[in-house]
């Protein structure tokens, strides 16, 4: 039976060890064939990505500029830039892994604006890594230099931080659902959808990076999907990660996933916002389910491979 599926990609089905455009379209050429392994088995694929390592690539980048002839694009404009990009990379290479496979089926990317709220406690508390990461040392010398804020992410290194309020809804939604409903495969919410806010006539942007988890488990639970699948550079989620006693999870429900919130088990700005995205979109579709695993994993998704699977119970 045919299902409809929501899938997020992660930072490694986009960016792998080459970050040039070459690189990164390489590594969707292989994303786009693991995907289209579901619309083969007739289902129906609604996709979003992550912008996290080309967005702050890109801020980099803007450091260069200078501030007449060639300024600085604002970081929104940057999201529109990553969400561009990569969905002509994403676009191109699905189509050619359908056109290899010989299937009709017609490709787009959506820009999507996301509206958030201006006064999101996230404006005045940055969370979301964005750019490489860095060494400890590297890291408190660009504070020093620019006056910008660091995390150590998940064990990885350090990187910077910017703000990232919760999406609220999607302006081009009914555009999305238009394309869905005529069976186009859909690249929406990259990056997890510029940021903008509500402006007298239409919307204006704001400085952020929403995360594409939290946008993903939003158009999921809009277009009613049967699952959720976030894509990530694990498995599994684990208890206990990295430690001697983890523990690999595959069957959860919204109880256990909670209990082991309070005992901190998802690193914030890498699994928390996975683990808290399949929670509100079980929550609030209860008949669907939502998976995080790897790419390599996706066949996990039909019954094949190992996942984990959220259910609200
Ligand atoms: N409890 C956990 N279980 C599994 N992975 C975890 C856990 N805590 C942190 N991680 C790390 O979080 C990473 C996923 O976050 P991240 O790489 O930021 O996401 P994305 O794939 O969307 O770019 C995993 O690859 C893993 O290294
Ligand atoms: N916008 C966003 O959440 O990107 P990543 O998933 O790449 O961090």
């Amino acid at each position: 039976m045919t299902k409809r599926i929501v899938v997020a990609l992660g930072g490694n089905a986009i960016l792998t060890d080459d970050p040039s455009a070459k690189g990164q379209i390489e590594a969707l050429r292989y994303t786009s064939k693991r995907l289209i392994e579901l619309i083969k088995q007739g289902h129906q694929l609604i996709i979003s990505h992550g912008n996290g390592p080309q967005v702050g690539n890109l801020l980099l980048q803007q450091a260069a500029a200078d501030s007449e002839k060639n300024p600085a694009m604002p970081l929104d404009t940057c999201v529109a830039m990553t969400q561009g990009s990569i969905g002509y990379w994403l676009q191109n290479m699905l189509n050619e892994a359908l056109a290899e496979a010989g299937i009709d089926k017609q490709v787009a990317s959506v820009v999507t604006q996301v509206v958030v709220d201006e006064n999101d406690s996230a404006f005045t508390n940055p969370t979301k890594p964005v750019g490489p990461f860095l060494s400890e040392a590297e890291a408190q010398a660009v504070t020093a230099e620019t006056g910008d804020t660091f995390v150590e992410d998940a064990g990885r290194g350090y990187r910077k931080v910017v703000p990232s309020p919760k999406p609220i809804s999607f302006v081009e939604y009914p555009v999305i659902k238009a394309m869905i409903e005529q069976d186009f495969v859909t690249i929406s919410a990259g990056g997890g959808g510029i940021p903008v806010k509500q402006a007298e006539f239409g919307y204006e942007g704001v400085e952020a990076v929403i995360d594409k988890d939290f946008a993903s488990a939003k158009l999921a639970e809009l277009v009613e999907a049967d699952y959720l699948v976030i894509l990530t550079g694990v498995d599994n989620v684990y208890v206990n990660f990295n430690q001697p006693n983890q523990e690999k999870l595959e069957n959860v429900t919204v109880a256990q996933l909670n209990n082991w919130i309070a005992e901190e088990q998802f690193a914030p700005g890498s699994m928390l916002p996975k683990v808290e995205a399949a929670i509100a979109f079980v929550e609030n579709n209860p008949k669907g389910k939502a998976v995080i695993t790897s790419l390599e994993n996706i066949a996990a998704v039909m019954g094949e491979g190992s996942a984990t699977f959220v259910s609200v119970d």
